[in-house]
């Protein structure tokens, strides 16, 4: 299969990379000049689950995407506030039979997509899997993962269980999520807890979770999730997804991920998603007449932390 992924960072290199081992004809497209020199020199580096290898993919910039090309799928995985500028950018790639799919954390993304993307192509969903940037050209990827993913447009849940399928194929372990509001809002606590949490502690998940309070801070914070998803008819399973929550706090598994936002902030200096996670649930509650004190407040608390630290 022909596929572009656009925003080739940490998660983009991970997909890219296990895509392109998988035997798919891969392109990365990222904005960050010296990671796509290093991967154009060196090929794509990873230590991947504690081996050093090299994938060679291509990759182009995305001011300069190959006109004429056509791609099967396009996966976005830029951050939440580049996705529009990479729409416009990839948008010659984007050919009558090209499907799109949606991996971003955070909630409402279809919302920009639909201005660029038919939505019987448009497919959305979130994934537990991690990776981080050593380096420019250098990535660092160990665990499993999963994904979900559903059809946006009626009528296309082949097509999404066909999608499901290329990913496992190249050990993506995607499955297709008949209701994958409830899913991204599930995925969306994981987000609202660990990320803010961690960047703010400057932890990974495990030392989060080792934490006396933490447990009681994910209960609190899952539960203004659940209070803004109920007035959009999405019923969250509050034990379960707080059992899922926590699962992260296991140093065997993903604990010793630090969460993207801390990547972002604290080892990159960079402005993070939290108006997209934490913030979306305060301006929804704010609508809605829900209460969200936890999610203001760490909202609140990482925007001070990137003036403080002059995050760009
Ligand atoms: N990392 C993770 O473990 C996970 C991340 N996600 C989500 O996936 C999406 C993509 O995240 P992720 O892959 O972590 O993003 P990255 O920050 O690794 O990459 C996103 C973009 O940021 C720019 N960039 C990244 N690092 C640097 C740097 N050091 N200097 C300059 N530019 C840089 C690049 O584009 P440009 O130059 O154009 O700005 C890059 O395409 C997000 O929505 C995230 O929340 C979901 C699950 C896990
Ligand atoms: C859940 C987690 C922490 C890893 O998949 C993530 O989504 C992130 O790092 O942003």
């Amino acid at each position: 299969m022909k596929i572009a992924i656009a925003g080739a960072g940490a998660m983009g290199s991970r997909f890219g990379l296990m895509l392109k081992q998988g035997g798919n004809d891969v392109l990365l497209i990222d904005g960050w000049q010296e990671h796509i020199n290093a991967i154009k020199e060196n090929g794509l580096k990873a230590n991947y689950n504690g081996e050093e290898i090299t994938v060679k993919v291509p990759i182009v910039n995305q001011n300069e995407v190959p006109t004429g090309e056509q791609f099967d799928l396009i996966i976005l995985f830029t951050k939440a506030m580049q996705l529009e500028k990479m729409l416009q950018d990839v948008k010659p790639l984007i050919a009558d039979h090209t499907e799109v799919l949606c991996l971003l954390n955070g909630i409402g993304h279809e919302d920009v997509i639909e201005k660029f993307v038919p939505m019987e192509k448009i497919f959305i969903g979130n994934t537990m899997w991690t990776a981080g940037l050593e380096g420019p050209g250098k990535a660092k990827l160990f665990g499993s993962g999963s994904v979900e993913l559903q059809n946006l447009g009626i009528g296309q849940e082949e097509s999404a269980k066909k999608l499901a399928e290329t990913l496992s194929a190249s050990g993506l372990n995607a499955k297709y999520s008949d209701n994958i509001h409830y899913s991204i809002y599930r995925k969306a606590c994981v987000n609202g807890t660990m990320n803010g949490l961690c960047t703010i502690l400057d932890v990974n998940m495990a030392g989060l979770g080792a934490t006396k309070p933490a447990h009681d801070m994910v209960v609190t914070i899952v539960n203004e999730f659940a209070a803004v998803a109920a007035k959009e008819n999405v019923n969250l399973d509050i034990p379960e997804v707080i059992e899922h929550v926590e699962t992260c706090f296991d140093p065997t598994t993903i604990g010793m991920h630090f969460p993207s936002m801390h990547q972002d902030l604290i080892k990159n200096n960079r402005l993070t998603e939290i108006d997209y996670i934490n913030g979306a649930i305060s301006r929804k509650g704010k609508k809605y007449g829900v209460v969200t004190p936890y999610c203001d407040f760490l909202t609140q608390l990482v925007h001070s932390k990137e003036e403080i630290l002059g995050a760009k």
